[in-house]
């Protein structure tokens, strides 16, 4: 690992409120140059407020950040970018109706003139091409028509690129929260190469794994502090969750698929689709995870299996309603404009009802018996949803699909985010609403996840190439199925 060589950057007593919430309460913190810091914390800790301080994307109410040899009481967007600071938000920030490469030009004023098109796609394709060797991304790919996954790729990608002056510190806030287990170590690889330049980064995610075996030095914030701070080998996975959660749940950092033994129940979901490879079959009271490499199709079938609970499909049936669980909250999850409550409520509407209009008593109840199941830290649920961090926006939408009577949940990637005691408490909650007769068709990029599914499907280029079950169900297998797919073809 690097030996630190200076301070990139450092902050020192920084706070910052959002009206009632104390959102940063007195944060001290030094990146050295040339290290990663791991940032880790719970939803809603900071961490990313933190960040968006840094960037010059918000201002703080007191602190000092120093830079460059400079202290500032705070940085502008532009200062930040002048000094070569360079962020990858949990919330993608890439114009959707441009292309790749405008989005690129976008960072790079210095890119004018005739040609300026060309140049920032050749900017933005080579460095796809260090980071994620054999992507297929197009520089002139409109960045609306990319999965969330890609976007994600182009956006770490375009934080890396430099057209003038020097990158100084890159932050990655959950930077591989929609991307496959391949994709992720790609991203991983590269920066632990960056960091040898001399350039820094601020790591932030939820996965432990991730932190322990990528960064020099760790921080773990908790309501909006500094908790603990020290290189990476003073801390385990246990010990990080530990200092997290104060101790909640000291024993739940690792759990087996139950061994569940069941009847054959009546199916809930049938897929014989032509040209989609495999038949698919979801019984009732059954966890079924769709695997493979990032967007082989997973999302698409999830959406036909919504389609086909409403209308006729060929290939696909689907007994009783579906809700669903987005993983792309941006595009497909949040009523931005609504409430926390709302929000939750909406798939509910029909038991919500008392004579023709909405009852205010059983949608507030609703909405608090769910956001206290899905430990939601909101002031009051009647907030605006955008004031929740992140994390805490993927639970609302947990809890508006979970709310329902639902007899089949579709999930699509559906962690982005949620930190990692409140993902135990909803792995517990899926078991037990499986056990009470739902059905779960669980998309997951992470392959921990797959662990709790009774039986996996395997998909490649919008196929089901494998079907895994039991003991069958690892990574090995995973890959194993959709290479036996490529030798077939
Ligand atoms: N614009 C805002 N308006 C109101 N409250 C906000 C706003 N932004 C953040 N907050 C609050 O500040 C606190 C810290 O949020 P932050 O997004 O920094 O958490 P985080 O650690 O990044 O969480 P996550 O892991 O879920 O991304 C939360 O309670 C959040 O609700």
């Amino acid at each position: 690992m690097a030996s630190p060589q200076g301070t990139a950057v450092s902050l020192s007593g920084v706070s910052r409120s959002f009206g009632a919430v104390r959102a940063l309460s007195g944060v001290d913190l030094a990146i050295p140059e040339g290290q990663c810091l791991g940032l880790v914390g719970h939803n809603g800790a900071g961490k990313s407020t933190l960040m968006h301080v840094l960037a010059g994307t918000l201002r703080p109410d007191t602190g000092q950040i120093a830079l460059a040899g400079e202290q500032h009481d705070r940085i502008t967007v532009n200062l930040a970018q002048r000094l070569g600071i360079r962020c990858v938000f949990q919330e993608l920030s890439l114009c959707p109706n441009l292309t790749v490469a405008e989005n690129t030009r976008i960072l790079h004023p210095s890119i004018r003139g005739f040609g300026w098109r060309r140049k920032a796609g050749r900017l933005i394709a080579a460095m796809l091409d260090r980071i994620f060797p054999g992507h297929d991304i197009s520089p002139d790919a409109v960045v609306a028509d990319l999965s969330i996954g890609r976007r994600q790729m182009v956006e770490i990608a375009r934080a890396f690129t430099v057209s003038q002056g020097a990158l100084r510190l890159v932050i990655l806030d959950e930077p591989t929260s929609s991307l496959d287990a391949t994709t992720a170590r790609q991203l991983l690889d590269f920066m632990r190469g960056a960091l040898k330049s001399g350039v820094s980064c601020v790591l932030i995610s939820h996965m432990m794994g991730e932190i322990l075996n990528y960064s020099d030095l760790i921080a773990v914030m908790k309501n909006g502090q500094l908790v603990a701070s020290g290189p990476v080998g003073q801390f385990s996975s246990e010990s990080l969750v530990e200092l997290m959660s104060g101790g909640e749940h000291p024993d739940r950092t690792a759990r087996q698929r139950a061994a569940r033994v069941r009847a054959e129940t009546a199916i809930s979901v049938r897929a014989e689709e032509p040209g989609r490879g495999l038949p698919f079959i979801a019984r009732q009271g059954e966890v079924i995870g769709l695997a493979g490499l990032s967007g082989h199709g997973q999302t698409d079938f999830l959406v036909r299996v919504f389609e086909a609970a409403r209308a006729r499909h060929p290939g696909l049936s689907v007994s009783g309603d579906v809700s669903f669980v987005a993983g792309d909250r941006q595009a497909d999850g949040v009523f931005p404009l609504w409430s926390i409550a709302d929000n939750i409520g909406v798939a509910s509407l029909p038991a919500l009802r008392n004579g023709l209009l909405l009852s205010p008593g059983k949608e507030k109840d609703l909405s608090d018996r769910w956001g206290r199941t899905m430990g939601i830290k909101a002031p009051s649920l009647k907030d605006e949803i955008l004031s929740l961090s992140g994390g805490n926006q993927q639970k609302a939408l947990f809890a508006r699909a979970l709310s329902t009577r639902s007899a089949v949940v579709l999930m699509d990637d559906p962690m982005r985010g949620v930190d990692i005691n409140t993902k135990l408490d909803v792995y517990d909650i899926i078991a037990q609403e499986a056990a009470g007769g739902r059905t779960f068709l669980w998309y997951t990029t992470e392959f921990e996840e797959l662990e709790y599914c009774d039986r996996v499907y395997v998909f490649q280029n919008g196929r089901i190439v494998g079907e895994l079950e039991g003991e069958q169900i690892t990574e090995a297998g995973v890959i194993g199925s959709s290479f036996k797919d490529k030798e077939a073809a």
